[in-house]
C-alpha cells in the first residue's frame, strides 16, 4: 500500500534572473514500510523535493502537482493541517543538526517539546519518551545527553540525537536529507545501521536522500536517481546496482563498484611493531 504518492511535482523559484525549475515534474511513490533512497548529483533538486513535500519553502517558491499522503493531498491542505502532519506523521531530519537545533536550549528540552506539542503528553511522559528514543539511537548515557547543549556533543552523537527527534513521535514517514553528512565513513555506516534498525522495528517508512551509495545499497529497498530536477530512474535496489538503466546511473554505479573493490582489496594498515 502506498504511503506517499507524488504526482508531477514542480517546484520553481522566482529569482531576479527569472524562474529556476528545481523540481521538474517528479512522480514518485513509496509503499508503507519501504525504505527508498533518492540519489543524484548536487543541485539535482533532492532537498527541494523533500522540502516541497512538507511545504517548507521560501516565499519565492511555486509548487504545482499533487502529493498524496495516506490518501490526503498535502499541497492543497491548510497550513494548520500541515503543521499537524509535520512533526508527527511526517518527520524530517536535516543534514546539519547543529543548524536545526537551538544552541541555547538543552537537548532534553528540545526533545521533550516534540511529543508535548504534537501529542499533548505531560513533561514526565515526554521525558520518558525522550530517554527511550535516545536509548534506541544507541546514545550512551541518555540522561547526560538530555542535559547537554548541542555544542557539547560530537557530530556522530548529534546525528543520533537528530534521529531520536525524528522518531520520538513514531512518524509514519521519516524524510532524512543527508543525515550522515560530515561524519567519517565508519560513523556513516554505524548511524545508517541504527536508522535501519529503528525503521524496521517501528515500521517507519524512510525517504533517504544521500550521496552515500553504500548506505543506499545496504539500507534501502528502492532507489531513485535525480538529474536536473527530474527522476530519471527508479528501481529495486538490487537490480539498480546490478543493472542500472540511465547513463548517469551507470556512471554512478561504475564509480561505486570501483570504489568498493578498491576498499576491499586495500591492504590492511598495521602499526609497525
Ligand atoms: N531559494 C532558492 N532560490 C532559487 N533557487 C534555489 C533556491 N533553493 C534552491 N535552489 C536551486 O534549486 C536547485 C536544487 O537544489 P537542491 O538543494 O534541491 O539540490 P540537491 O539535489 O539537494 O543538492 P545537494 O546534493 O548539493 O544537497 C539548485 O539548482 C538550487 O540552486
Ligand atoms: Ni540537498
Amino acid at each position: 500500500m502506498r504511503l506517499i504518492d507524488i504526482q508531477n511535482l514542480e517546484t520553481r523559484f522566482d529569482t531576479e534572473n527569472g524562474p529556476v525549475a528545481a523540481v521538474n515534474g517528479v512522480s514518485l511513490s513509496v509503499d508503507r514500510g519501504c525504505r527508498h533512497a533518492v540519489i543524484g548529483q548536487s543541485g539535482a533538486g533532492k532537498s527541494i523535493l523533500a522540502l516541497s513535500i512538507l511545504r517548507l519553502l521560501p516565499d519565492n517558491a511555486r509548487i504545482r502537482g499533487e502529493v498524496f499522503f495516506k490518501g490526503r493531498e498535502l499541497l492543497s491542505c491548510s497550513m494548520e493541517a500541515m503543521r499537524e502532519i509535520r512533526g508527527k506523521a511526517i518527520m524530517m531530519i536535516f543534514q546539519n543538526p547543529l543548524a536545526t537545533l537551538n544552541p541555547v536550549l538543552d537537548l532534553g528540552t528540545q526533545l521533550c517539546e516534540i511529543p508535548m506539542c504534537h501529542e499533548g503528553v505531560t513533561y514526565a511522559q515526554a521525558r520518558q519518551r525522550a530517554l527511550e528514543a535516545l536509548t534506541l539511537c544507541e546514545l550512551p548515557d541518555p540522561e547526560r545527553v538530555m542535559q547537554s547543549y548541542p555544542f557539547q556533543l560530537s557530530g556522530g552523537m548529534l546525528q543520533r540525537v537528530a534521529i531520536a527527534m525524528g522518531i520520538i513521535c513514531r512518524p509514519d514517514l521519516l524524510i532524512a536529507d543527508e543525515p550522515f553528512k560530515g561524519l567519517d565513513a565508519r560513523l556513516q555506516q554505524q548511524v545508517g545501521a541504527t536508522l535501519y534498525r529503528i525503521c524496521q522495528t517501528f515500521s517507519i517508512t524512510l525517504l533517504l536522500i544521500t550521496h552515500n551509495l553504500k548506505i543506499a545499497h545496504s539500507l534501502c529497498d528502492r532507489v531513485s536517481v535525480m538529474v536536473g530536477g527530474r527522476i530519471v530512474e527508479t528501481a529495486a535496489t538490487e537490480s539498480f546496482f546490478a543493472c542500472p538503466d540511465h547513463a548517469y546511473s551507470k556512471r554512478l554505479v561504475e564509480a561505486y563498484d570501483l570504489f568498493s573493490s578498491a576498499i576491499e582489496s586495500a591492504p590492511e594498515r598495521r602499526c609497525a611493531p
